[in-house]
């Protein structure tokens, strides 16, 4: 059965530090049963109490490979030597339970969403940042990342821009954070369907 708009699922993505974690957090808690985020595929080892199916659905790179063959995944990167992916069969997991599926990811893979052959598009957000200064304070003020991160994602966060304006992006909407409330309300709009 083809997803229902409800379920449609939304890939929300902007650069690190746009708040996309922030806004979500609260869209969870205001709407505890709509929404759910899928389990990720990785090839790397389990952690200290990490179980397979909830954190992540631990693979072999075999695994992983043959999946990515037969285009299970919507999106899938490496990093270093690990890889990591969002398999359909997760997202449908989600659809299942009558949620939405809210995919945060990166650049990259919103590319490779919108050009999956047989995923159903789903609709895309992006949030920004009122403007690169503010995007920095908002990194330094976060305290969790290091320098040599920070002065990353910020070179990131151009590329990210750059493409976000380009006719290639698939975003639907765009959403300023500026002022938390206000971009709240106008991300939950077009999530909760209202501006869909
Ligand atoms: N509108 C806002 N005004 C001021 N500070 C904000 C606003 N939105 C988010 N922040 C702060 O900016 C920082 C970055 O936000 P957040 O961690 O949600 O970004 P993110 O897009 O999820 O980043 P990442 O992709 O790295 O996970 C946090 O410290 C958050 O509290």
């Amino acid at each position: 059965m083809a997803p229902t708009t409800s379920t449609r699922a939304i890939v929300i993505s902007g650069p690190s530090g746009a708040g996309k974690s922030t806004i979500l957090k609260r869209l969870f808690e205001e709407y505890p049963d709509r929404f759910g985020f899928s389990v990720s595929h990785t090839t790397r080892n389990p952690r200290g109490g990490e179980k397979d199916g909830i954190e992540y659905h631990f693979v072999t790179k075999e695994q992983f490979n043959d999946l990515v063959e037969r285009k299970g995944f919507v999106e899938h990167a490496t990093f270093g030597s690990n890889s990591y992916g969002t398999s359909i069969a997760a997202i449908e997991e989600i659809e299942k339970k009558g949620r939405t599926c809210i995919l945060d990811i990166e650049m990259e893979g919103v590319k490779q969403v919108a050009n999956h052959p047989t995923f159903p598009r789903p609709r895309f957000l992006f949030l920004s940042p009122p403007s690169m200064d503010i995007l920095e304070k908002r990194l330094r003020g976060r305290a969790t990342d290091k320098e040599a991160d920070i002065l990353k994602r910020l070179n990131q966060a151009k590329v990210e821009m750059e493409f976000a304006k380009s006719p290639e992006a698939p975003h639907d909407k765009i959403v300023v954070n500026d002022d938390l409330d206000k971009a709240y309300q106008e991300a939950k709009a077009f999530i909760v369907g209202e501006d869909a």
